[in-house]
């Protein structure tokens, strides 16, 4: 292989050397964060825990104090006024291919490093367009798809919060209706640390054909991005499995989107969600997810059971 081809910006860690970095920092999962671990996933594995998802919330943290320090200098330099400025981590991947579980366990453990940190986190569903207006594009079909989403109020959303904004709000997704939800939003005050977490967070903007690409990114905003990784039949089964259980809680409620499949059996409920993956979820990974992987400061493959097999991460 020549130069080109074996160049990379990328180091890779398998699981075992990636691990090991825990000894870098006496790192332990605290009684307490096991309890609070439970509430975001009970069959989350918590040496999982310990031994991936400890050091790399260490890692960032470390990357967001040296990135306050350089605010801070720069503010100095330019004599502007220091206003209290989130650093933001964007979280990508495919549906179901857990992005809000790790959003969560970030959440958790980001709070350990320092005393009083607060971690907002939000998912950027709340920026698709609602159902009716899906609808009346004729898009209903392409929910997630990159046109589903409402760019300019989400880019709005992150230079509110990185002008320093003590007060941003987002609009609010429900799983449950299957539609945003008109009269809530969730208010971002004072956040120290905020989680941007969708499969559209490293996607470039629209852009007619032959025009220059000079326009504003999502990413721009991000201090920190990972991608989550898998094999598309480990999605699909994380996908099917996610289908089944909501079958048997979220889609009793008859305010569900979904209440028509409460009844299905295993299979009918096996084949109806191969359905929607393939028609929408798979499509929209290959044309507009796994294109954006290599955008992300971090990418975090996981195996069978969610464990994580290897770790790349940019190269400064
Ligand atoms: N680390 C994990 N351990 C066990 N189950 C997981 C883990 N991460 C995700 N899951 C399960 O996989 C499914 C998809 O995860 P979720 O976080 O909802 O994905 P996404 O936000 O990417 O759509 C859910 O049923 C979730 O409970
Ligand atoms: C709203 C979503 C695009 C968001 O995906 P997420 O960020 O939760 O992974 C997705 O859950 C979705 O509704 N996809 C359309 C097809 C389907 O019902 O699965």
């Amino acid at each position: 292989m020549g130069v080109i081809e074996n160049m990379t910006p990328f180091m890779t860690f398998n699981r075992q050397e990636w691990a090991k970095l825990r000894q870098s920092y006496p790192m332990e999962v605290t009684p307490e964060e096991i309890e609070r671990l439970k509430g975001v996933n009970d069959v989350l594995n918590i040496d999982e825990v310990a031994d991936i998802y400890l050091p790399m919330t260490r890692l960032i943290n470390l990357h967001a104090i040296a990135s306050q320090e350089l605010y801070r200098s720069r503010n100095i330099f330019l004599q502007k006024q220091e206003k209290k400025v989130p650093y933001i981590i964007g979280i990508a991947g495919s549906v179901a291919v857990g992005k809000s579980t790790i959003a969560r366990v970030l959440q958790t453990l980001l709070s350990r490093w320092d005393t009083d940190v607060k971690v907002d986190l939000v998912t950027t569903d709340g920026f698709l367009y609602p159902n009716a207006e899906l609808e009346n594009r004729g898009i209903m079909n392409k929910k997630g798809f990159p046109e589903s989403y409402d760019v300019h109020s989400l880019l709005k959303f992150l230079e509110e919060l990185k002008s320093g904004k003590s007060h941003v709000e987002a609009p609010v997704y429900s799983h449950l209706t299957y539609d945003v939800i008109h009269d809530e939003k969730q208010v971002v005050t004072e956040a120290d640390i905020v989680i941007i977490e969708g499969i559209n967070v490293l996607q470039p903007p629209k852009r007619a054909e032959g025009e220059y690409d000079d326009q504003v990114y999502v990413s721009d905003y991000f201090d920190f991005s990972i991608f989550v990784d898998a094999e598309e039949v480990n999605i699909l089964h994380w996908y099917v499995e996610r289908f089944k259980t909501l079958r048997e809680t979220a889609f009793r409620d008859p305010l569900s989107y979904f209440k028509k499949y409460a009844d299905l059996n295993d299979e009918e409920a096996y084949h109806m969600a191969k359905d929607i993956w393939e028609r929408i979820n798979r499509k929209n990974l290959h044309e507009n997810i796994l294109p954006t992987r290599h955008r992300a400061d971090l990418i975090l493959k996981k195996g069978v059971h969610h464990l994580v097999t290897e770790i790349k991460m940019r190269k400064l």
